[in-house]
């Protein structure tokens, strides 16, 4: 069932929710999640607006109290310990603020000062992030003339100069044109991989998050309805088990279609349908219990028709985003626990 879903980490936990559901009034923003996230990995919350998403992100950082359940971040319970939990988690909320009228250099250090970094580790650690960050050149700048893109990269090295072992990032490539997103991801991904940081982040963009995350939990109206890495999440849109092949030829006869229909696995044909314009060219779609894609070519090219094109349907975010997002909860998967 759905709201007992258990999302399981392949490595050592570091953050690890339980049942965790929060209300506000009559409204539960967070139902019943339970996720496990491993040390090291990239993790996207993934889910449209109002899914709970920042409120299961400030349930771990201590700044709200959940209604039910409990959290784990780094073996600490943040409702316990805020503080400490604080010290070892970086957050950077969706709109993070900094001294305006000061350089990025001076706001680095301040808060570096304000975490118990001394004067000069200070200056050195914020010159050091600055450049890991890519904003060397704007050290000296005041964060008041910075792009979104330029604070999304100070906002990392803000919540890196406290040597954090995981970051929470929320929504962090809003507003951001696509060349600063791909820059910024890169970034994130580098910092994962290289420096072996735990990073979660949240987010509506699917397209963005899958090109770094390792796996992603998918939130619709404050439940986990999904999680996993694409493919498993792609696997998961068949329950039946039923690979989809899809045939483009010319001169499309009905011996093909009969044929077809013959092969031993396929369930359904769909089409041919011509195109608009001209009759030459024609697609269908196989429904199979198996993958047929070599058979069906044959059987295209033993009628007399030419081949064009045969594709076995990979799914992708796109069908992934129609199925769990645009309905809802309507969309529940009977096997989505795994
Ligand atoms: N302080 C609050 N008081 C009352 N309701 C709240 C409060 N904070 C959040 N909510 C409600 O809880 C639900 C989840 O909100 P949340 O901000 O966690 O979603 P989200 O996934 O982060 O959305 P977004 O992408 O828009 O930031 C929403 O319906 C929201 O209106």
């Amino acid at each position: 069932m759905k709201s007992e879903m258990k999302a399981v980490a392949a490595g050592e936990p570091i953050i690890e929710l339980t049942g965790l559901t929060k209300k506000y009034g009559e409204q539960t923003a967070v139902n019943n999640l339970s996720l496990s996230i491993g040390k090291g990995e990239v993790f996207g919350l993934l889910g449209p607006n109002g899914a709970g998403k920042t409120t299961t992100i400030l349930m771990m950082l201590g700044l709200t109290e959940p209604t039910g359940g409990s959290v784990k971040v780094c073996g600490l319970d943040p409702v316990r310990e805020p503080l400490e939990v604080k010290r070892r988690v970086g957050y950077m909320p969706d709109d993070i603020g900094f001294y305006e009228d000061r350089t990025a250099l001076d706001n680095l250090v301040f808060t570096a000062r304000l975490n118990g970094i001394p004067a000069g580790e200070a200056q050195d650690e914020a010159h050091r992030l600055l450049e890991r960050v890519g904003l060397a050149d704007a050290l000296t700048k005041k964060v008041g003339a910075f792009s979104r893109g330029m604070r999304q990269r100070l906002g990392i090295a803000d919540v890196l100069i406290k040597r954090p072992e995981v970051i929470i990032l929320d929504e962090p490539t809003l507003g951001i044109d696509p060349e600063g997103v791909r820059e910024l991801l890169k970034l994130i991904e580098e910092l994962s991989r290289k420096e072996g940081l735990t990073v979660l982040l949240s987010s509506h963009h699917l397209h963005q998050v899958q090109q770094i995350c390792d796996r992603v939990g998918l939130f619709v109206k404050g439940r986990l309805i999904a999680s996993g890495d694409i493919e498993t999440l792609a696997a998961q849109l068949d329950d039946e088990g039923l690979i989809t092949v899809e045939l483009e030829a010319s001169n499309w006869n009905e011996k093909l279609t009969d044929s077809l229909a013959g092969l031993d696995g396929v369930v359904e044909v769909r089409g041919p349908v011509f195109g608009k314009t001209s009759r030459a060219s024609a697609t269908a779609v196989l429904t199979c219990s198996r993958d047929l894609t070599a058979e069906a070519a044959r059987a295209v090219i033993d009628s007399g028709a030419q081949l064009h094109a045969v594709n076995r349907k990979q799914y992708g975010l796109d069908d992934i985003y129609h199925r769990y997002f645009e309905g809802g909860d309507t969309n529940e998967r009977k096997n989505v626990n795994r």
